[in-house]
């Protein structure tokens, strides 16, 4: 053995994440009456004997007597064990392989057991320690052989002593006899592993926590699979975001946070300390003062459509990447607004409060057909031109308004000016963005404009519409009704209460943001912005940003990525490219690409560099951000 480090494994709830003898009774013991009680009890076992309650080799012993067991049961344990293994260290065969000459693996558990996990590791058979399971001669196992120190507590130290190691000893394990090693000097640091199981005097005793072996790796400074252990990221995802996106972030590694409601700037800052990505809907507001708590903050998703309560150029400016999801619940609002115009064309929700108070009120008065009716889109993006099919489908005609030159789909016609809109639409419907300068573009001017008796639907934002005006309009009959999902003062959670001057009025229908709210939209929302957050950690693939520069890239294999986020000014990347040269890195590819704010520099080098030279490239002069990725 050389002086380099000797890395000691436990093995059960470590590189398996079963306790072997509780894998054993579930076989022993199938189809046996007291199965269950039988293996309660091993289980209370084994956690005292890990938790240091019970000496080792006593409970080994206590729980080997409670079972019926034969060498069949050990060999259909030892035939499935492969499929056990540690979710991080399949992904980490790797490791083991490359260093199996600096891998031990040490355990209370049984040799038959742990053989083809060490075969699959590359581990020689002399390098397993672990009991000897005795048989009789029916193969009923008959007990542990004593003459191993392994079969009594206090043996895993006396057997490294044993070894006669000269270089650094590193325990790793999840139980209290790991924990024993390192207090009875046998090691030189010890890591509670706790991806399986985390036992707090385990902890305790420990000099650090891997929650992974790729936790492990960089805490020692070894080349793993990634640059960052993914279970050190910390996502924090607000207001109730779909379970698909939490299960897709856990699955690629990273730690998720979830809070139900939407989180108000003191709280948030106060949360966001240590957070590397933060997701949000609609109702947080990631002020420059919540950027400025950010000490980690890398990107900042918004699982929604909308991204107007995000501060956009001063994330852009600390090179914090921000993504949406810009489709995803587009058909439910579209339909919500179809459904919302037949309710209003017919008076549908006060006619059915009214049925729910007792009263019968048939009467054709008022209700109209969409057929034939025109309908207004103000706003002909994404939402407004989906709309604008639905609805010629429905048989209306459709004219729309919006800043910019958007292809009319259909037989839609485009108005010059929001003020001709209005003054042909029976119905309007804003779809607008909600940018500051859309701040009450809809105000009594323009609902002076609207026919008389015409509708008004608002399911964009809620400060696009002067909402005083709009109770005005309505109370004196000016408009025949109106339709909100948006409203300048949004609760935060469905405990706080709502209010509004639109409140009781005749015809109008309030609901509470649910434009994009089916389950439908919620998982497409999940997934889509889960995999663009995924992307850009993983491969810094900047598609769909919202405010850096949009740069796809493919997956980063055989070298290094080195990712610089900066302001767009002049020579900086003549800078990198000189800091770079000096400091010897081969440069593989290059990609770069700016906005008016704003550089995005993408460098694939080759790996082998010493990482302080990546120093160098953080103290160009702009630099916002810098990481490198493998
Ligand atoms: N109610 C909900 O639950 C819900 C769900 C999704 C989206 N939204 C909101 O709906 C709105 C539209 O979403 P989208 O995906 O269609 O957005 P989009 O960006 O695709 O379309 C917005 C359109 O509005 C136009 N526009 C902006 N300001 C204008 C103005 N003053 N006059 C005329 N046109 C203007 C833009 O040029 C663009 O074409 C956004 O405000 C979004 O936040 C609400
Ligand atoms: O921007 C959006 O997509 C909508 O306003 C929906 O927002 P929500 O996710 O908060 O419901």
């Amino acid at each position: 053995m050389n002086d380099a480090a000797t890395y000691i494994f436990d093995f059960d709830s470590t590189l398996v994440r079963i306790e072997t003898l509780e894998a054993l009774a579930d076989i022993a013991l199938a189809g046996s009456p007291d199965a269950a009680e039988v293996r309660a009890e091993i289980a209370r076992l084994t956690d005292q004997a890990m938790a240091g309650e019970v000496a080792f080799g006593e409970a080994l012993r206590r729980r080997l007597a409670l079972l019926p067991l034969t060498r069949d049961h050990v060999q259909a344990l030892a035939d499935r064990i492969l499929d056990e293994g540690t979710p991080s260290l399949r992904k980490n065969l790797a490791f083991f392989r490359a260093h199996a000459d600096r891998i031990v693996i040490l355990s209370g558990g049984f040799r038959e057991i742990i053989a083809p996990v060490a075969e699959r590791l590359g581990v020689a058979p002399d390098r397993v320690l672990a009991n000897d399971l005795l048989y009789d001669a029916e193969g009923r196992v008959a007990g542990v052989d004593p003459a191993n120190p392994l079969s009594e507590a206090g043996g895993k130290p006396a057997v490294i002593r044993a070894l006669g190691l000269t270089g650094p000893v590193v325990m790793v394990g999840d139980g209290w006899n790991d924990a024993e090693v390192k207090q009875a000097g046998a090691a030189d640091r010890f890591y509670a592993f706790t991806e399986i199981v985390r036992r707090e005097p385990v902890v305790s005793a420990a000099d650090a926590e891997a929650a992974s072996i790729d936790e492990l790796l960089h805490a020692e400074g070894l080349a793993g699979r990634w640059s960052y252990p993914r279970s050190r990221m910390r996502i924090l995802l607000l207001e109730n975001v779909h379970p698909a996106a939490v299960d897709r972030l856990e699955e690629a590694g990273y730690t998720v946070e979830t809070v139900k409601g939407a989180l108000g700037e003191d709280e948030l800052i106060e949360r966001i300390k240590g957070v590397h990505v933060l997701g949000v809907r609609s109702k947080t507001q990631v002020s420059d003062r919540v950027l400025d708590a950010a000490d980690k903050l890398m990107a900042v998703a918004a699982f929604c459509i909308g991204t107007n309560q995000i501060d956009l150029a001063a994330a852009a400016d600390r090179g914090v990447a921000v993504f949406n999801a810009p489709y995803s619940n587009t058909r439910s609002v579209v339909e919500l607004a179809v459904g919302l115009t037949i309710a209003l064309m017919r008076d549908v929700s006060d006619k059915s409060a009214a049925m729910h108070r007792g009263e019968w009120n048939k009467s054709a008065t008022g209700s109209r057909e969409l057929r034939g009716k025109t309908l207004g889109i103000v706003g002909y993006g994404a939402i407004g031109s989906q709309l604008s099919v639905l609805a010629e489908a429905l048989g209306m005609r459709v004219i729309f308004h919006d800043l910019t030159e958007r292809l009319a789909l259909g037989n839609a016609r485009r108005m010059s000016s929001l003020d001709a809109l209005l003054a042909e639409s029976d119905v309007v419907t804003l779809h607008v963005d909600g940018r500051v300068e859309n701040t009450n573009i809809f105000g009594a001017a323009q609902l002076a404009r609207m026919k008389d008796g015409a509708l008004l639907l608002n399911l964009s934002r809620g400060h696009i519409v002067d909402i005083g005006a709009l109770a005005q309009a309505l109370g004196s009959g000016r408009i025949g009704g109106a339709a909100l999902d948006v409203f300048p003062d949004e609760p935060a959670t469905n405990a706080d209460p709502f209010d509004s001057p639109l409140r009781g009025l005749k015809n109008v229908i309030l609901t509470p943001h649910i434009g994009g709210s089916t389950e439908e939209a919620q998982e497409a929302i999940g997934e889509f912005a889960a995999d663009r957050l995924l992307a850009y950690l993983n491969r810094g693939d900047t598609t769909f940003c919202v405010n850096l520069p949009n740069v796809q890239l493919a997956e980063v294999s055989g070298a290094h990525r080195l990712l610089h986020i900066h302001r767009n000014q002049p020579g900086v990347l003549a800078d990198l490219n000189r800091a770079i040269a000096g400091a010897g890195l081969n440069i593989l590819g290059q990609h770069l690409k700016t906005d008016e704010r704003t550089g995005y520099v993408i460098i694939d080098v080759e790996s082998g560099y010493d990482p302080e030279a990546l120093r160098v490239l953080r103290s160009v002069a702009g630099t916002l951000r810098f990481r490198s990725l493998y």
